[in-house]
């Protein structure tokens, strides 16, 4: 898709809203006093940081004008830093980000959203049974995580009810790193892959999410199921992401993100999540979509000539199909 991408959250449309007349200084000071912070929630214009150890809320500063903040940014932080009931601190600055999470509400959304800053890590959380695996599903994921530049990790729930074997041979060619997870087997695998990185959980409802967070986490099951001391509303009533720390890493849950609409994704940036794939389409001829009978697709040349692995073929042109938006999978929150 050409053009400028637009990136808004839902918050910017309610902080502009707010208005407010008071006279605006040319000279502003640059914040030079100035703390570091590192946003944990985000919930109607109000952030949530971590500040030294100590939970802050903070509004932005209207000299961010529209620019957006989410969960997982690193932010200055000015004002009110005491973190006491009723303070208010001020969001100065927005740091660099490492990487960015987005999608679209669905594929005629044309806005592109940003959810998530800074995270190393996609896990995609599938349920082997009730409800059943939904490769569709982890596909989309996927294209987000590579679009990202995120290592996607594909955590397959429920395996009391069903054997992992099947899923597992689906993306076996893909060289996902994978973890398998019961109702009460340990959890040290997964453990491993988290420790010390920034992971985002993805899941449709009921694949046990909350489950896994509350076991990784027993005393994350108090907060995530406390009044949320930002909005004194449940947190079932919020839509957005929450970043938890565990083992020198944070853990961000995404209770209202269940699928990702991926129709501004090129086809190019589908491909650049397969290394091996791509040495093959940089043949193609320009503009080629590499989905199934495609004239002249470099890919079915060099699976003829028994260089390319079929299942690692099949699983991106799977990809490319979902992202034309012939089904968006799992129902939005
Ligand atoms: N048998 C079995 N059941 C599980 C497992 N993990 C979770 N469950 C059950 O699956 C159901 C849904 O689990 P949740 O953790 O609420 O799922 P969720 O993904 O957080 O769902 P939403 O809150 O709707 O997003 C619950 O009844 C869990 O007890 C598992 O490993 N094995
Ligand atoms: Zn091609």
């Amino acid at each position: 898709m050409s053009g400028g991408r637009g990136y808004i959250d839902e918050d910017d449309i309610r902080v502009r809203a707010r208005g407010g007349s008071r006279p605006r200084t040319r000279n502003r000071p640059k914040h030079e006093d100035a703390r570091e912070g590192f946003v944990t929630t985000v919930d109607r214009g109000r952030y949530r940081c971590l500040v030294d150890g100590r939970p802050v809320v903070a509004m932005k500063a209207r000299e961010l004008g529209r620019g957006s903040i989410v969960v997982g940014d690193r932010v200055a932080l000015v004002g009110d830093l005491s973190g006491r009931p009723d303070t208010l601190a001020r969001v100065v600055r927005v740091e660099e980000r490492r990487s960015v999470l987005r999608r679209t509400a669905d594929d005629t959304d044309p806005v592109e959203r940003v959810i998530v800053a800074n995270a190393d890590q996609l896990v995609i959380v599938c349920a082997l049974a009730d409800p059943p695996p939904q490769p569709r599903f982890i596909d989309r994921c996927l294209v987000a995580a590579y679009d990202a530049g995120l290592e996607p990790l594909l955590c397959l729930t429920k395996s009391d009810l069903s054997d992992p074997d099947g899923v597992l041979a689906i993306y076996a060619s893909l060289d996902l790193p994978n973890v398998v997870t019961s109702l009460d087997g340990d959890l040290d695998d997964v453990r491993g892959h988290l420790a010390g990185r920034t992971s985002v959980l993805v899941g449709s409802s009921g694949v046990g999410k909350s489950t896994l967070v509350n076991r990784l986490l027993p005393d994350a099951a108090r907060a995530v199921g406390d009044v949320n001391p930002v909005t004194g509303r449940g947190r079932h009533t919020s839509t957005s992401a929450v970043a938890l720390p565990l083992d020198g890493g944070w853990i961000i849950d995404t209770p209202g993100v269940r699928s990702f609409g991926l129709a501004h994704i090129s086809p190019d940036d589908v491909v650049a999540g397969f290394p091996d794939l791509d040495e093959a389409v940089v043949e193609c001829p320009s503009g080629c979509p590499h989905t199934e009978g495609t004239p002249d697709c470099a890919l079915d040349t060099w699976l003829v000539e028994g260089r390319l692995d079929q299942a690692r073929v099949d699983s991106l042109r799977r990809l490319l199909s979902s992202r034309e938006g012939e089904d968006n999978t799992a129902p939005s929150a």
